[in-house]
């Protein structure tokens, strides 16, 4: 009944309805339309190149991919896409309806600039005669982040700093769906931005993650002071392609013979074999932004990371843990203070927020302050500079002692970390066999993954202080 209401009023008024469905139960989401239009046609029609190679398939489950048809040799252009093709935001100066959605989008902060790109999206995904309606149709009805978890799926994260961000883009969304109501609410029809239809925060939430899951950050036109800057743009069939550390593929923006049109190009990284997807990558991201950003999280992913709250407690606590008692932990001296305000973890507004995991191992700024604070006296450490107490691979610059009561905190803090979350590993794994729904699954490889890389972080500290008591053995016995 309601279902036959939007259709029919979506004939009435020349829009397409912008409902969608909730949530991705499925691991291979559906097309906004039973049978969208065909992209790689509809791209050489409008004057882009596909190479002949290369056909849409279902890339296991990672959804539709583009794989090549046959061998395809390094080097070769596989898509070009001229510069009507990708879907950009409007400029400032626009009018009318455009205008509205440019005043809305400035309500946008800059962190969530994908809801900006999104309302351009839901503009003309609402429009009945949009020129991407053929690829609009062509974008999956549903995506499988966190903001469309259920309230348990959210708990089942266990992580507080992905949890503070899921939280955070609901209540955005929730505001948001407010304040484009209000705004909408008395305008005249032409001036309707989504063709006279209401807006929700789940339209606004599929398009938000529409574009982050999708869109590229590339250069733009050139500004009247001939600076370029990077906008984000939605990449009509490129954005096919799936995610690799290692991708066979790369993006690149050329302008063609007459120098009037930028154009964009994926070009093939390596040669490429006959049923072999396209892959290119996404960024150097931590799990956490694949997650919120993009539905899907990677195993041994080697920028993986986790966050954690630099304060006196903590290291209380992990000094407790060890058994190096550090009465200075709480209370440094003033040269120490000196240190940490350099490093930015004290003084009037310190960044406190410190990592562990990905290619750093530990942030430099939580090792030099271990380090520092470990110290006894201020002039061995003013030797050093900065680089060299931030930095894991300078072998022990305050001596042997010193780092191994540092990595051994480090060791503690990761510890405590790992008591924070509420399962076990093991658990995890007995539910994962057992069977959950996708987002529960999802939910539960994430907070697997930040555990391990606790874990290896916690046997890569407990070797290196193996080595350096070795070490330290061989000096006293010479
Ligand atoms: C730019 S789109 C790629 C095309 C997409 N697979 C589709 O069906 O339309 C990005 C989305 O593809 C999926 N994806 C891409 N790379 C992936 C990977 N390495 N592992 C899992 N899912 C991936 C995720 O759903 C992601 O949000």
């Amino acid at each position: 009944m309601a279902a036959s209401k939007m259709a029919m009023m979506a004939s009435l008024t020349r829009c397409r309805p912008l409902t969608c469905a909730a949530s991705a139960a499925a691991s291979y989401p559906a097309r906004l339309v039973p049978h969208p239009p065909d992209l790689i046609k509809w791209v050489r029609r409008e004057g882009g190149f596909v190479h002949e190679a290369v056909e849409i398939s279902q890339d296991g489950p990672n959804g539709l991919g583009l794989v090549a048809s046959q061998g395809i040799p390094y080097g070769s252009e596989l898509i070009v896409l001229p510069n009507h093709i990708p879907l950009k935001f409007l400029s400032d100066d626009s009018d009318g309806a455009d205008s509205v959605l440019v005043n809305l989008a400035r309500q946008v902060p800059e962190e969530l600039w994908a809801m900006k790109l999104g309302l351009r999206l839901l503009q003309e995904r609402a429009n009945v005669e949009s020129f991407w309606w053929p690829y609009i149709s062509n974008l999956p009805e549903t995506y499988s982040v966190p903001i469309f978890f259920s309230g348990e799926d959210i708990k089942n994260l266990q992580y507080a700093p992905i949890l503070h961000q899921v939280n955070k883009r609901c209540r955005f969304l929730l505001n948001f769906e407010k304040s484009v109501k209000h705004v909408l609410e008395n305008l005249k029809p032409k001036d309707h931005p989504f063709g006279g239809q209401d807006i929700d925060a789940s339209s606004l939430g599929w398009a938000m993650t529409a574009v982050s899951s999708r869109a590229f950050r590339l250069h733009g036109e050139k500004l009247p002071n001939g600076i370029r800057i990077d906008v984000p743009m939605m990449l009509p069939l490129i954005d096919m392609c799936n995610h690799s550390f290692n991708p066979n593929a790369r993006i690149v923006q050329e302008h063609d013979a007459g120098n009037t049109n930028m154009l964009i190009k994926v070009v093939a990284k390596n040669s490429i074999k006959k049923n072999e997807f396209f892959q290119l990558n996404y960024g150097c991201l931590s799990n956490d932004l694949f997650l919120l950003d993009y539905g899907f999280v990677i195993p041994l992913n080697p920028y993986d990371c986790i966050e954690l709250k630099y304060d006196g407690a903590l290291l209380d606590a992990a000094s407790v843990a060890t058994g190096i008692s550090l009465p200075n932990f709480s209370s440094p001296a003033p040269w120490q203070q000196q240190i940490l305000s350099q490093l930015n973890l004290d003084g009037e507004a310190p960044n406190l927020k410190v990592r562990l995991g990905g290619p750093e191992l530990v942030e430099g700024r939580l090792l030099a302050a271990l380090r520092v604070l470990f110290a006894s006296d201020a002039e061995t450490v003013q030797k050093h500079d900065i680089n060299s107490l931030t930095s894991l691979s300078a072998e022990a610059p305050l001596g042997i002692a010193n780092e191994v009561a540092a990595l051994r905190t480090i060791g503690a803090i990761c510890l405590i970390a790992l008591e924070h979350f509420p399962t076990k590993v093991m658990e995890d794994e007995s539910l994962l066999k057992r069977g959950v729904s996708a987002s529960t699954e999802l939910a539960i490889q994430f907070r697997v993954l930040k555990k391990s890389v606790i874990m290896d972080v916690m046997s890569d500290v407990g070797r290196r202080v193996k080595l350096l008591l070795s070490k330290e053995e061989v000096t006293n016995q010479s």
